[in-house]
């Protein structure tokens, strides 16, 4: 089987700021999904020698959580989420760490910033007006976040509205029980419409891991995912009881591998639900690194979703910088 030959597959030109054209999607192809088989055991190994193998030390370590910065995708997913909230986080996203510890690291010519800032949709609009000139997208959740459980034509005009508003990424949810009902053209079908719903804004799938049960059916989620179009596919929207994981994220890169290898399209990865500190940032970059490369350690391809992660980031950083670390009460909430 090779999916580089699909009849259906269309070949665009890299986009401006992406050094890769964008994922067109193929035609479902069932053996590419029903076929690899998930051994638990090797993924819990693999993932259990990640984090003792590699240590990222001194400034090369800060190198790599600066990269981690410009990788987050900034969120607030709230019930009492306000405008005023959105402000102070797009803020934030501008300026993720103290100027002078900008200019200690010698990047004051160049000062890092988020790879997003993540809201709900009735959030786009006043994050647009933060982030104008910035150059940070807007991305948005949508499809009945967090379940997914509305009438598809209300998911598809909650996107085409977001997109409306100036989301330039919009984060859709999975219909859970596509997957556990095995109904993988279903799944197949409801992504590609949202994927033409987007337009030009880029899709990320949510797979809502914590609810598939079995990583077989994590592999197949993300395969069909890929072959319907998304841009990236993500680990959770952070409200499943488990969020990502090492093992399900593992199980994912090796899914966007097979698939690039299969048809040259490279898939962006994002995991996102209760990463908070520094370590956590890094043993994703490790992961991403050494299944990917390189290329997956830059936020056109990896995108980390966290609402309290910059905080520790910013704090190692400190350590680094002045040799000690602050007291809790000098940082930032976020
Ligand atoms: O997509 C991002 C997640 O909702 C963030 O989850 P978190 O609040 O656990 O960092």
């Amino acid at each position: 089987m090779n999916l580089a030959t699909d009849p259906k597959r269309k070949v665009a030109a890299a986009e401006p700021g992406h050094n890769h054209p964008r994922n067109s999607g193929i035609a479902f192809n069932e053996e590419a999904v029903l076929g690899p088989t998930v051994n638990l055991s090797a993924v819990e190994r693999r993932t259990a020698s990640l984090p003792a193998r590699r240590s990222v030390k001194k400034e090369y370590q800060a190198a790599w959580l600066v990269k981690a910065i410009q990788c987050i995708d900034l969120t607030t997913l709230a019930g009492d989420d306000t405008p005023a909230r959105v402000h102070r986080l797009c803020a934030k996203a501008k300026s993720p760490l103290r100027a002078d510890l900008v200019e200690a690291l010698g990047l004051a010519d160049d000062a890092p910033k988020v790879g997003a800032v993540c809201v709900y949709p009735t959030m786009v609009k006043p994050a647009v007006e933060a982030l104008t000139g910035s150059g940070i997208p807007v991305a948005s959740v949508a499809t009945g976040f967090p379940a997914g459980l509305m009438p598809l034509d209300l998911r598809l005009e909650e996107i085409r509205r977001a997109v409306a508003d100036g989301a330039g990424e919009i984060d859709i949810v999975i219909t859970r029980a596509h997957v556990l009902g095995q109904d993988w053209t279903a799944l197949y079908d409801e992504i590609a419409a949202m994927r033409a719903a987007c337009g030009p804004a880029h899709l990320k799938a949510i797979l809502a891991t914590g609810d598939l049960k079995t990583l077989r059916n994590v592999y197949r989620a993300s395969m069909t995912a890929m072959m319907a179009g998304a841009d990236f596919i993500k680990t959770s929207t952070g409200k499943e009881d488990v969020n990502a994981t090492l093992p399900v994220s593992l199980v994912m890169v090796r899914a966007i591998r097979d698939y690039l290898q299969e048809t040259g399209f490279k898939i962006g990865f994002k995991p996102a639900g209760g990463l908070r500190t520094a370590k956590d940032a890094m043993n994703w970059q490790i992961l991403m690194k050494e299944e990917l490369g390189r290329e997956w350690l830059e936020p056109d391809l990896f995108r980390i979703g966290a609402s309290s992660l910059l905080g520790d980031i910013e704090r190692q950083i400190e350590h680094f910088v002045t040799g000690r670390y602050a007291a809790l009460n000098r940082h930032a909430m976020a």
